[in-house]
């Protein structure tokens, strides 16, 4: 938990890995990673043809291609009956054996002003970020939990749930009003869970050059382009490198560049921390900087709602 032991703690030869989201971007990044480390591994999005190319390509990576397996499914992870069908069919695929870890990738961010957003698009949302999450994570911990007779007990490796969030999680930025909260509730939920099991980790990244991020450029506020111009989106490899070796390190929350560090220092609280005195450091010089920071957000804010007037003002009224 402290980060201070050399061991690997996220050894993942030999064993089963399932990512959500794995067709694309971070997701498929992770896999391919993991994949170079021996993992068999199974992706999970809803669109079958974009995961078809994806496992070729994961394939490609394999450490020991007689050795490893790989597999999709194609689900709509909105629906929690979908995540019990996926961890059962993995199992069955994997010759009974649950999946080993479970990282969760789904998800998507449709950014625009609170008010310029049909509700049900707010609630889209928090199916897409917060329900496909919680969704898989219910499944995997029923099938991970489930007592099981003494004389059918076999040894299980280390296993591992990973979430990812965003930093917005832990510092909120205009226009993603109908993304944030999903975030933040994840973290809520991490937290929550790290007090029942142990083998909960969640990631915490900054901009990811993927079709996602392309995707949520088209409907971005200019002043929220604006207020993260401090972020340098990193390349999906990047962060799905500096993800794993975070979890090799067995950290918990986990941060991929050194504004997210910041991000989340501000925002520590009472989550479990990677290493007492580090975090605590953190937290003191992040709680210093954001005396600056937050005022300066907010001065950008108000000084464009001065120059373009307050959202929703030019917007069709909604029928
Ligand atoms: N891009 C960014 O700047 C940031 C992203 N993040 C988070 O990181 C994660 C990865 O993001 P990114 O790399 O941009 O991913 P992409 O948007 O590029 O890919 C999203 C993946 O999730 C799948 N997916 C979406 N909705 C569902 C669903 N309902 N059920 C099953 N699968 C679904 C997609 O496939 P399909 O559409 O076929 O279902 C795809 O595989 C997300 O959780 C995102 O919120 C965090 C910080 C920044
Ligand atoms: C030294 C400290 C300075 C701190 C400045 C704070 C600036 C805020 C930057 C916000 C960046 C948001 C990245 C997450 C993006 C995301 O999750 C979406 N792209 C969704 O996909």
């Amino acid at each position: 938990m402290f980060g201070l032991g050399s061991r690997n703690e996220f050894n993942v030869e030999g064993q089963t890995v399932v990512i959500t989201g794995g067709s694309e971007g971070m997701g498929k990044a992770v896999a391919l990673e993991l994949a170079a480390k021996g993992a068999n591994i199974v992706v999970v999005a809803r669109t079958a043809s974009k995961l078809v190319t994806a496992v070729n390509e994961i394939k490609t990576k394999a450490a020991n291609k007689f050795k490893q397996k790989f597999h999709y499914i194609s689900a709509d992870l909105t629906d929690p009956a979908e995540c019990e069908r996926v961890i059962a069919e993995v199992t069955t695929w994997n010759s009974g054996a649950a999946p080993d870890v479970v990282w969760c990738c789904a998800g998507f961010s449709r950014p625009g002003f609170f008010v310029d957003v049909p509700i049900e698009e707010h609630r889209q949302q928090m199916d897409t970020v917060y329900w496909t999450a919680a969704n898989t994570a219910h499944a995997t911990l029923r099938n991970w939990l489930e007592p099981v007779l003494p004389s059918a007990q076999m040894k299980t490796t280390r296993r591992h749930l990973i979430f990812t969030c965003s930093t917005l999680a832990f510092v909120p930025i205009t226009g993603y009003s109908p993304y944030s909260p999903g975030k933040a509730a994840i973290r809520s939920l991490s937290d929550t869970l790290s007090q029942e099991i142990e083998m909960i980790h969640t990631v915490f990244p900054m901009g990811i050059l993927s079709p996602g991020f392309d995707n949520e450029e088209k409907t971005k506020p200019e002043l929220t382009r604006k207020l993260e111009e401090a972020d340098k989106p990193q390349a999906p490899a990047d962060v799905a490198k500096i993800a794993i070796s975070a979890l090799e390190r067995g950290e918990y929350l986990i941060t991929t560049n050194f504004i997210g560090s910041m991000m989340k220092g501000t925002s520590l609280g009472a989550s479990p921390k990677n290493s007492i005195v580090g975090d605590t450091l953190l937290s003191c010089l992040s709680h210093l900087v954001f005396l600056q920071v937050i005022p300066d957000l907010r001065n950008k804010a108000f000084a464009w709602g001065k120059r373009n007037g307050l959202p929703g003002a030019n917007s069709t009224p909604a029928s």
